[in-house]
């Protein structure tokens, strides 16, 4: 199981009176070695790898023989290991991850054990999780339906939990429920390590849910329940069935629709195009797409807009072109609260008509579809921003992961809008320097991804003992999210903190969190607790939080 010996967690930094107490003498390396050294030991050896998954075999090694390390090099080396145990490359881990598995890390619960679903949680081997992410693999990142191999999804984004939320790594769990899959190749091979059956029917898929769900809060009652990566339909249909009865949330719908309300508030101002004047193409409506698109109409409508006026700001785009109410063909039901009425019996089929009759102002991609935003689709839409006034700048997010899948790649961004273009992408690009004459130019990335959210949600939830993740929760990590940038940050024109700071913005995301389960009454803490804090304001509040995560010294 994945009980790695923790009496080695102190890695080559025991002191000689520890070796002796834990009989460890001689059983590791004379020489006594602080974090640092350590650190650059492991760094050394990643960077030598030659391939992401072979820099991820061995950053998994690290993490089952020594925790501590391995959490201390994912918070200081941000930047340069997350791709290492998210997206990207954990992409390419659950295609492979058939031929990659050495040891479980994860329950994987196939719904031939549906009977035994208590027990199954009862064997995980560490005590009462606070947080558990869980998928059925039936859209794993952009590459669709991977079945059991989907499982590298919630260990990775419970990774990310301890790095950036200080989650304990003994306190997270990552859970593959097995229905089958509709992935041909995985069904052919002979190492495939899930159900070797087509995927069960919806309804059958979801009474396993609903056994799991009530499972879950059975053995775990304080546990909260991060969704993930199931197929769009399911998804919605899991949060509408299970959000006022658990604690749970959809991290693509929810957590991806904060993120991106974040970052649209930040590129706002930096667009030179007013609030009110902005007009949103988004090609994709599947979970996240309209996930987004519902948290960017919460948003205008706190800002006083009303309902229909803020949707008539949203032009939504599928396989079949614009999704409208006379389409002809049946709207999946999570498309048709967008469907518009407006269109005059036109309909629109390519991304280049619709840009053409709506003159957006941004773009958002969300489709898992590589390349879709051509050179005359992003040209098009800096000519219908240029088209509003000099200086004004067009906002455009290709967030689709992993990189294999993004709508466009961040040069081809700064090309085609001749560096005016405001971009945030679901995987990280480089940042990208072009030679003008005799000097060069220098653009900055960001990373519009679900990260920067979901690991403040969950803590939030969880110090905030709430019974529910309400909708005000996830609304207020966004705008806690838009507010965290520093100075710096503001002076590059990022609209997202660096990723080496996800960390700081997690706790300010937390304390926000917190404060909304409070303000909407689902907050179990004791009331002489927030009287507390309201008496000594944030400032107390982040030191509570701060005290209570894991932060690993070696
Ligand atoms: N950056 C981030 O934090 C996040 C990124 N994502 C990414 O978003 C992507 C989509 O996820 P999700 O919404 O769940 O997936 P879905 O498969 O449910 O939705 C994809 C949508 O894109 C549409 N689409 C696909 N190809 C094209 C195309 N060529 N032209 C126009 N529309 C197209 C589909 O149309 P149709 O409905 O007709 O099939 C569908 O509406 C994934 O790659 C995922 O990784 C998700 C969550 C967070
Ligand atoms: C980031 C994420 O949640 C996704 O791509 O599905
Ligand atoms: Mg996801």
């Amino acid at each position: 199981m994945a009980t790695a010996d923790l009496s080695y967690r102190q890695g080559l930094s025991f002191t000689p009176e520890q070796r002796i107490s834990k009989n460890l003498t001689g059983l590791i390396p004379h020489v006594m070695e602080d974090s640092k050294k350590q650190c650059e030991r492991a760094l050394k050896m990643i960077r030598t790898r030659q391939t992401g998954i072979d820099k991820y075999l061995y950053l998994s090694t690290l993490k089952r023989e020594n925790v501590d390390l391995f959490y201390r090099l994912l918070i200081d080396h941000a930047k340069e290991l997350m791709p290492l145990v998210y997206t990207p490359t954990i992409g390419d881990v659950c295609l492979q991850y058939s031929t990659l598995y050495t040891r479980p890390e994860a329950l994987y619960i196939s719904i031939k054990q549906r009977k035994s679903i208590r027990t199954i949680l009862r064997n995980w081997p560490y005590a009462n999780p606070e947080i558990c992410v869980v998928t059925d693999g039936s859209r794993i990142l952009g590459l669709g339906d991977l079945g059991v191999n989907g499982v590298g999804i919630p260990i990775g984004k419970l990774a990310l939990y301890t790095a950036a939320a200080g989650i304990r790594p003994e306190k997270t769990l990552p859970i593959v429920l097995d229905c089958g899959t509709a992935n041909e190749t995985n069904l052919k091979d002979p190492l495939y390590l899930g159900l070797r059956a087509k995927r069960v029917p919806v309804p059958e898929q979801q009474a396993f849910m609903d056994e799991f769900m009530e499972a879950a809060a059975d053995v775990y009652p304080d546990m909260v329940v991060q969704f993930e990566d199931f197929e769009s339909e399911k998804a919605f249909n899991y949060l509408d069935r299970y959000r006022n009865k658990y604690k749970c949330f959809n991290d693509d719908i929810q957590g991806t629709g904060a993120v991106v309300l974040a970052g649209y508030i930040g590129a706002v101002n930096l667009s030179g195009v007013p609030i009110e004047e902005q007009r949103l193409v988004f090609m994709g409506a599947g979970s996240a797409g309209v996930g987004v698109a519902k948290q960017l109409v919460e948003y205008y409508t706190k800002r006083g807009l009303s309902e229909q006026a803020a949707k008539d700001k949203f032009w939504l785009v599928d396989t079949k072109g614009l999704v409208t109410k006379d389409r002809g063909d049946k709207l999946a039901d999570h498309k048709k609260y967008f469907a518009r009425t407006d269109n005059n019996g036109h309909q629109f089929r390519t991304l280049e008509e619709v840009i053409e009759y709506v003159k957006p102002t941004a773009l958002v991609g969300l489709t898992a579809t590589f390349g879709v935003f051509t050179e005359s689709v992003v040209r098009a839409l800096k000519a219908s921003v240029d088209a509003g006034g000099l200086g004004r700048r067009p906002i455009l997010f290709p967030l689709s992961n992993p990189l294999s899948k993004a709508e466009c790649t961040f040069e081809q961004a700064v090309t085609w809008t001749d560096g005016t273009v405001i971009f945030a992408s679901g995987s990280p690009f480089s940042q990208f320097t072009v030679k003008v004459s005799d000097h060069a130019v220098t653009y900055y990335p960001n990373q519009g991804n679900n990260v920067y959210v979901f690991p403040g949600i969950g803590l939030g939830a969880i110090l905030a003992k709430a019974s529910r993740v309400t909708d005000n929760m996830i609304y207020t990590s966004a705008a806690a999210l838009a507010g965290s940038l520093n100075a710096d940050e503001i002076h590059k024109g990022l609209i997202y903190p660096r990723i080496e700071r996800v960390r700081d913005a997690s706790i300010i995301v937390a304390r926000e969190v917190m404060k909304a389960a409070r303000r909407d009454g689902v907050s179990q803490l004791a009331e002489e607790q927030w009287l507390e804090w309201e008496e000594w304001g944030d400032l107390a509040l982040d030191k509570y939080i701060k005290a209570r995560i894991y932060d690993p010294q070696l």
